[in-house]
């Protein structure tokens, strides 16, 4: 192989302007050959191979990183989309000051996140190598500012997700970026996850390549550039159809005739199939010589359309492109930049098996608008760019054309400006193939694209996937980077918040058992001490009463003695005002309970004062002691019955069945209202009953008293005011009356004694009956409500047994209870459900926690590897 093939001429040589600096490339002025003399092609085969293996390596890494955050994106943390925030003005001048940028990082899914972010440099020179820290102190930013040189920092516009990008770009930014805050967070875990399976996609074709020893040129450019002329004067033969209308409206790839068994051909790929030589049905056969017919009848709306041409060339391996000895050449004449076919090609070049794309323009027109866009968008990926500057014959002012060409390309593609000397070539096509003609600027175009393809196939052929590694892997560390600030945020946040709740579900824990034995305690208190309170104040009733007063002080007076003639309505009215006292009595016990039952209620508000933790809402009724007692509605009761009890209610508590003055059993007056006989009797002669028994047993002389007798008479008058004694009481009577008579020394005294006695005795009795009517009506009434209730009116929370005393006191102990287990029972719903609103708290910001710290972990993790894997692709990159 010649050398000047491996060591092309300065193109621009002494004629480039020296003032013209924004346009001449370092190494557009430099002579300095790119290869090292005495480098030999196996040498640098060699060098290219460990750069193969090295960057096949990294390529496995990066598929491995994308999967790890593919997997773990799915399975344990949604991956965020960060966005970095263009600087402001002020920013940008602050940041180039100090040597790093600051900038606002956004998250898509959570506009509420925004977070100050500092990028540095951590390749210097490489703007991509750009690496993030949150702007959490000062002294990071101070740090920073020492360490950073100005101009590793100064290309700041590419910092940000590139190839990652979610493409939601749709209509004007501002909506773009409405649109993608309207996102959430899942739907951008999966539009990031289909990014990522995309990018896997690439990066295992470009392994692909990288294994495949075959390297495709694609030539390209505006529409009647001398493209075609181009690619003849490469095979230095006429093979690709020249017109000055534009003609080629197919993608033409030059093969080597020798891959096809040395036969000149064109093989017509069909349409929707991929092409293989070895497959007959994925293409048709032309000669080479209806090359011309096949591109005039293709249909030019269809530029897509692919040709596969075998051409021999005669030229000697060491001269020749596409037969050169070493690698399988394919050669691309592709169909001129139109609208058309702007998007086509742009596509095409894209392929990752395109290893070089030469851009022919015209030096007449310079570049177009859809040539710009389209080496715009070529040089993100490829970096190099094989610029053919073709008919510069025809120009006048050589340098000046030169000087113009050269500063779009370093506006297009700095990188390719950088190397000018090797990429950028000012020629003529058409001439090369004129007999006798020296073409020089063409053989260096030559040389340099040989070199190009076949010797610095670390350029040609890996650059585009180390650009593309390079850029997959900022893209990772910045996810990373972003996704580990967004991580180390939660995990501060729930540490924050778990030491303010974790101690409230401790505190919870541990006073539970005691918040329960203190209700109890409430309500066992505040049940006793009704009970106590009703059974004292009703005991005391019944004793007032028995004495023939009223049971309260006060509101009842007793009516006043009418005289003998109204004696009976007299016993009603007494009944009736001992009752209603009776009846005051068990309001005065069950205001009792409703003061005990308050006392409770506030204890158990104080006990949700201490137990409750501050923010769960505290009970917020409020205790009406005065419904206490009151009858309860069932729904859909009638509302006439309703209204009358509540009357009822109003006026005492017979709504429960308990108002002793209403009940018509109870104020029915008996003769024994009037004169006790059953009373006396009991008393003098043994009738056991009740508390006339414990008399009896305190006066155990049986012997006839003169009171006795009086009571016989007495009863002699009771049988005369026509009311009925009871017939026990009749019997047990009449047995002792003749007892007495059977005594004949008691005979003879006795007659005169008796009338006496009777007479006076009526005398008194008629006197004291003012005094005797309550009494025995008080008596009456206490002994009749201390019996076990019968009465089924009696009958009290369903206890037959019960008497007055134990049966009202019971009653008002359980409305007692009954308050303050309803207000207890709240106050530990309350509880429960606060304790167990923060234990679920606990356990989500435990959870929150974990996994934050896992995901920090994890990308720290991903930041590591994916740096290691940069640290090689740039060494093969630097090669
Ligand atoms: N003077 C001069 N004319 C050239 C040169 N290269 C090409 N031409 C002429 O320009 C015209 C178009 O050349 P083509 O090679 O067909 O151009 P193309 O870019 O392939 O055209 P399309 O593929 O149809 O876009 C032809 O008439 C060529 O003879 C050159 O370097 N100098």
């Amino acid at each position: 192989m010649s050398q000047s093939y491996f060591h092309p001429r300065n193109i621009l040589g002494t004629a480039m302007t020296p003032g013209a600096e924004i346009v001449q490339s370092p190494s557009a002025v430099s002579n300095e050959p790119e290869t090292a003399p005495g480098r030999d092609v196996e040498e640098i085969q060699e060098s290219y191979v460990q750069h193969k293996n090295q960057l096949i390596g990294a390529i496995d890494s990066t598929q491995v990183l994308l999967k790890g955050i593919r997997e773990f994106n799915n399975d344990q943390w949604v991956v965020r989309y960060p966005q970095l925030a263009q600087p402001t003005e002020e920013e940008s001048s602050k940041s180039t000051r100090r040597g790093h940028l600051r900038r606002s990082l956004t998250f898509a899914d959570d506009p509420s996140l925004t977070t100050e972010v500092i990028m540095t440099s951590s390749k210097p020179g490489m703007a991509r190598a750009m690496t993030m820290e949150p702007a959490s102190s000062l002294e990071n930013i101070a740090e920073v500012g020492e360490t950073v040189k100005e101009e590793d920092v100064e290309d700041s516009g590419e910092v940000g997700l590139q190839l990652l990008r979610l493409d939601l770009k749709l209509g004007h930014a501002s909506t773009a970026s409405s649109l993608v805050a309207q996102i959430d967070k899942s739907s951008i875990a999966n539009l990031l996850d289909d990014r990522i399976d995309s990018a896997l996609k690439h990066v295992q074709k470009l392994r692909n390549r990288i294994e495949d020893t075959s390297s495709k040129v694609l030539v390209t450019g505006d529409l009647n550039a001398g493209k075609s002329t181009f690619v003849n004067a490469l095979l230095r033969r006429e093979v690709m159809p020249v017109d000055q209308q534009p003609c080629t409206t197919m993608f033409c790839e030059v093969h080597d005739a020798i891959d096809n068994n040395r036969v000149e051909e064109v093989h017509v790929v069909k349409e929707g199939f991929t092409y293989a030589l070895s497959d007959e049905s994925t293409f048709t056969r032309a000669p080479l010589s209806d090359l011309q017919t096949i591109v005039d009848s293709a249909d030019p709306s269809k530029p897509q359309g692919v040709l596969k041409l075998y051409v021999t060339d005669m030229r000697a391996p060491s001269e020749s492109l596409i037969h050169n000895g070493i690698v399988d050449i394919a050669l691309i004449d592709a169909p001129g930049l139109n609208r058309d076919s702007l998007k086509t090609t742009a596509l095409f070049a894209r392929q990752e098996e395109i290893d070089v794309v030469v851009f022919v323009v015209s030096a007449e027109n310079h570049f177009t608008l859809s040539a710009k866009e389209f080496l715009w968008n070529a040089s993100n990926e490829k970096a190099y760019l094989f610029i053919v500057v073709n008919r510069f014959d025809q120009i006048r002012d050589k340098e000046k054309c030169k000087r113009l060409v050269l500063e779009q390309i370093k506006q297009m593609s700095p990188r390719t400006w950088d190397d000018a000397k090797d990429l950028v070539h000012f020629v003529d096509s058409s001439v090369v193939q004129n007999p006798g003609s020296s073409t020089p600027s063409f053989e260096n175009l030559e040389a340099a694209l040989r070199s190009f393809v076949l010797v610095k196939r670390s350029k040609s052929k890996l650059n585009p996937a180390t650009t593309y590694l390079n850029h997959l892997l900022s893209d990772i560390d910045f996810l990373a980077s972003a996704n580990s600030i967004v991580a180390s945020q939660e995990a501060d946040r729930a540490r924050a918040d778990l030491e303010q709740t974790r101690p409230v579900l401790e505190k919870m824990q541990s006073g539970r058992e005691q918040l329960e034995d203190s209700l109890e305690v409430v309500e066992e208190e505040g049940a006793t001490t009704s009970t106590d309170r009703a059974k004292e104040v009703l005991n005391v009733a019944l004793e007032r009463i028995a004495r023939g007063e009223p049971a309260v002080d006060q509101g009842i007076t007793m009516p006043p003695y009418p005289g003998l003639l109204n004696l009976w309505d007299y016993a009603q009215d007494v009944r009736r005002a001992l009752l209603a006292s009776l009846d005051s009595a068990v309001k005065l016990a069950e205001n009792e309970a409703r003061v005990a039952t308050s006392y409770g209620v506030k204890k158990i508000s104080h006990l949700e004062e201490a137990h409750l933790p501050i923010g769960v809402e505290r009970n917020r009724r409020i205790f009406v002691p005065e419904a206490m007692f009151s009858p309860r509605f069932k729904k859909g009761q009638d509302p006439k019955a309703r209204r009358r009890s509540s009357a009822i209610v109003a006026g005492g508590t017979h709504g429960l069945g308990l108002g002793l003055a209403q009940r018509s059993e109870l104020l029915e007056v008996t003769f024994f209202d009037l004169f006790d006989a059953q009373h006396y009797f009991s008393v003098h002669f043994g009738h056991t009953d009740g508390q006339s028994k414990k008399v009896e047993e305190n006066n155990d002389d049986s012997t006839p008293s003169a009171l006795s007798v009086m009571s016989l008479g007495m009863g002699a008058i009771s049988v005369v005011g026509g009311k009925t004694l009871g017939a026990r009481g009749i019997f047990s009577g009449l047995i002792r009356i003749s007892d007495f008579f059977g005594n004949e020394s008691t005979r003879r005294w006795a007659v005169p004694v008796i009338g006496f006695v009777t007479l006076g005795a009526a005398v008194y009795f008629v006197l004291e009956l003012p005094n005797t009517i309550p009494k025995n009506i008080g008596r009456r009434i206490k002994a009749s409500l201390s019996e076990q209730s019968h009465l089924p009116s009696m009958t009290i929370d369903g206890n037959d047994n019960a008497n007055f005393v134990s049966g009202q006191s019971a009653r008002i102990s359980r409305e007692t209870r009954k308050v303050l287990r309803i207000a207890s029972w709240d106050l530990r719903e309350r509880f429960r459900s606060a304790m167990e609103d923060r234990a679920k708290e606990v356990r989500e910001k435990e959870e929150i926690e974990r996994r934050a710290k896992r995901a920090l972990e994890y990308f720290s993790g991903v930041r590591e590897k994916a740096s290691e894997v940069r640290f090689v692709v740039g060494d093969v990159a630097t090669q």
